[in-house]
């Protein structure tokens, strides 16, 4: 009602009346069967002509406005549930998207109630709403006609139709209730199929056809997907068994009422109108029992409230502190950002990625981070923006605790091109854009990052420029190379640097690039950042030696600090690393 007014009162509004001229219908067809033998046989005190046109005109006018309702109603209920799969859409996604951080994502027990709230096993809010007035309007057939049986016949037959027909329906929802669990429970094999049929569809097509892979492919979702259904057919099996005893069950109750019926009739105890308007009575409460609507219902609900739950679960197991003081975090850092005794664990991880690290940025300053893999560079880089708080210790920006900060404020300081950086499937403007989307339209700005990231040329060959949406699947849309998609990612983070951030982060930006390319970043990089904080991360030497200040991260702290002459005096990790690339480069000149 709060979503979509008209649309939620129509639908119950259409099936309660639906529920409302069926019964009619009953009663109608009942007199006009009532009122024929006394017109045949012209008995006294028998219904005029007349009166008998008007009594068929109305049963017509119901009948004909019962055949209508149903098509009316599913107008309404399709404007309905668009409505609400997208409120749901929304009420999912908000709150997972809100928090400043991400340690919510990785927490068991928010991703439970998210699971939840999107409806396991496809039961989803949507669809326990949508059998909402089709229950109502069972109910109230079931319950419309037990009265006529009632009025018409006999209250206790009313009395043993109605009972027998809510135990079946019980009963029917906890067969489908346990089909459900079953099915639940077999998420890991489904989850596999899945995994196998995207694999084939969407993610590897390359690399599957080169190793060959098709038919592997083909029997492992076979195998994965007949796997899953396995304890699904065994309980559907059972469920067959009690269904057909349940069906005999119910026309044991049905056909002994109206056994009862036609003996009263027999008997001269009741007139043909009433046995007329019984038996479908009778009928109509058999047919109204609604398991598999009340177990959507339920299930629905169950979603429902876990939506409900969701912001709340995140908001007091995640608190995000609350905005602090009056520091002018618009323009940090003017001096320098500072990791003091950083220690940091990921949740739920066994070991200390970072252990007691202390390192300076200092704004305006080119700071080049280098380490193995896996030593802990883009983890710091998460830190440095926020998403992850430090296990102990502290970061500060101009002497403030970060966690001090207004954080939303803090991450817009930051420009950054991480790893797995973003490609939108969007025009290429806003894969540009997005670095600060609220300076859309400057249009100068534009050009310029285009150029210093070497995008401009690429644009200006694109079909429709700008506009041109850089993915394939789309109408008009263009496939990049990795090295393309890169610049663009360079661009995004410059037109975040023009919009006013103070810090760029740059998490292997040559790693796609080629050499030209590579160069080129290279030369602009330190003239590009010479305003800002910067910090980039890189295993090729040639882009982290013309840093003002390079630091070598390895078991969670910094080991080297100095420019790239020092640490090649120095002689330590730094200088063995670099000479090890040098060397080889110099052998594959070389050889070449
Ligand atoms: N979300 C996570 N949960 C748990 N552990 C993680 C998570 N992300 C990274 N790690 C672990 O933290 C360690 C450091 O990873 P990180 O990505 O910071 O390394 P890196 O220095 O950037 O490496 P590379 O040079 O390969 O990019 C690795 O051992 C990694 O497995």
């Amino acid at each position: 009602m709060r979503i979509a007014p008209f649309a939620a009162a129509s639908t119950v509004g259409l099936a309660v009346l639906g529920s409302l001229l069926g019964m009619a219908v009953t009663l109608l067809t009942g007199q006009v069967v009532g009122a024929v033998p006394g017109i045949v046989g012209d008995a006294p005190g028998a219904m005029s002509l007349w009166a008998f046109g008007w009594l068929l005109a109305a049963l017509l006018t119901v009948f004909v406005l019962d055949s209508l309702q149903p098509a009316l109603h599913r107008v309404a209920e399709m404007v309905l549930e668009a409505a609400v799969v997208r409120e749901i859409g929304i009420g999912i996604t908000e709150p997972l998207l809100r928090p400043l951080r991400i340690e919510h994502l990785e927490d068991g027990e928010v991703l439970d109630v998210q699971e939840r709230a999107k409806g396991k096993g496809g039961f989803h809010l949507a669809q326990g709403m949508g059998q909402l007035p089709w229950v109502l309007a069972a109910r109230i057939t079931m319950i419309g006609s037990a009265v006529i049986v009632g009025v018409m016949f006999s209250w206790a037959v009313a009395a043993l139709l109605v009972g027998v027909t809510l135990l079946l329906e019980w009963h029917q929802g906890r067969m489908i209730e346990r089909e459900i669990d079953v099915w639940w429970g077999n998420t890991e094999e489904q989850r596999r199929a899945n995994y196998v049929f995207d694999l084939g569809m969407r993610d590897a097509p390359k690399e599957l056809r080169v190793f060959g892979l098709h038919d592997w492919l083909v029997r492992r979702y076979t195998q994965e997907w007949a796997a899953g259904f396995r304890a699904v057919w065994a309980r559907r099996g059972r469920n067959v068994g009690w269904s057909v005893v349940m069906g005999l069950a119910r026309l044991a109750a049905d056909g002994f009422a109206i056994l009862l019926v036609g003996r009263a009739a027999l008997a001269g105890e009741l007139p043909i109108a009433q046995v007329a308007t019984t038996i479908p009575a009778i009928l109509a409460i058999g047919v109204a029992g609604s398991g598999y609507g009340i177990v959507q219902i339920r299930r629905g609900l169950s979603a429902y409230r876990a939506m409900v739950a969701l912001p709340e679960t995140i908001a007091t197991r995640h608190p995000e502190s609350a905005a602090g003081g009056s520091h002018r975090v618009e323009t940090m850092p003017v001096r320098e950002i500072r990791f003091e005794q950083v220690t940091f664990r990921y949740p739920g991880a066994e070991t200390d990625v970072l252990r007691g690290l202390d390192l300076t940025i200092r704004a305006r300053e080119a700071l080049a981070l280098v380490g193995v893999n896996g030593a802990g560079k883009s983890t710091l880089v998460k830190l440095l923006g926020g998403v992850y708080r430090p296990t102990s210790g502290r970061i500060t920006v101009d002497g403030v605790d970060l966690a001090e900060l207004d954080l939303a404020v803090w991450q817009r300081r930051i420009a950054a091109i991480v790893q797995d950086f973003l490609r939108f499937p969007l025009p290429a403007d806003d894969n540009v854009r997005f670095g600060a989307i609220e300076r859309a339209g400057d249009d100068g700005v534009r050009a310029r990052v285009a150029r210093e990231a070497g995008i401009a040329e690429l644009v200006r060959e694109l079909p429709a420029g700008w506009e041109t949406v850089l993915d394939k699947a789309f109408e008009g849309g263009v496939d990049l190379s990795g090295g393309e998609w890169q610049r663009f990612a360079l661009a995004r983070a410059l037109y975040a640097v023009h919009g006013g951030a103070g810090v760029l982060v740059l998490d292997e930006p040559a790693a796609a690039l080629d050499v030209r390319a590579e160069i080129e970043l290279v030369e602009r990089y330190l003239e590009l950042t010479a305003g800002v904080a910067s910090l980039i991360i890189s295993h090729r030497f040639s882009v982290v030696r013309n840093a003002d200040r390079i630091c070598v991260l390895a078991d969670g702290r910094i080991v080297e600090d100095g420019t790239h002459d020092q640490l090649l005096a120095a002689d330590g990790a730094y200088a063995k690393m670099f000479r090890l690339q040098a060397e080889r480069y110099v052998s594959g000149a070389a050889d070449a």
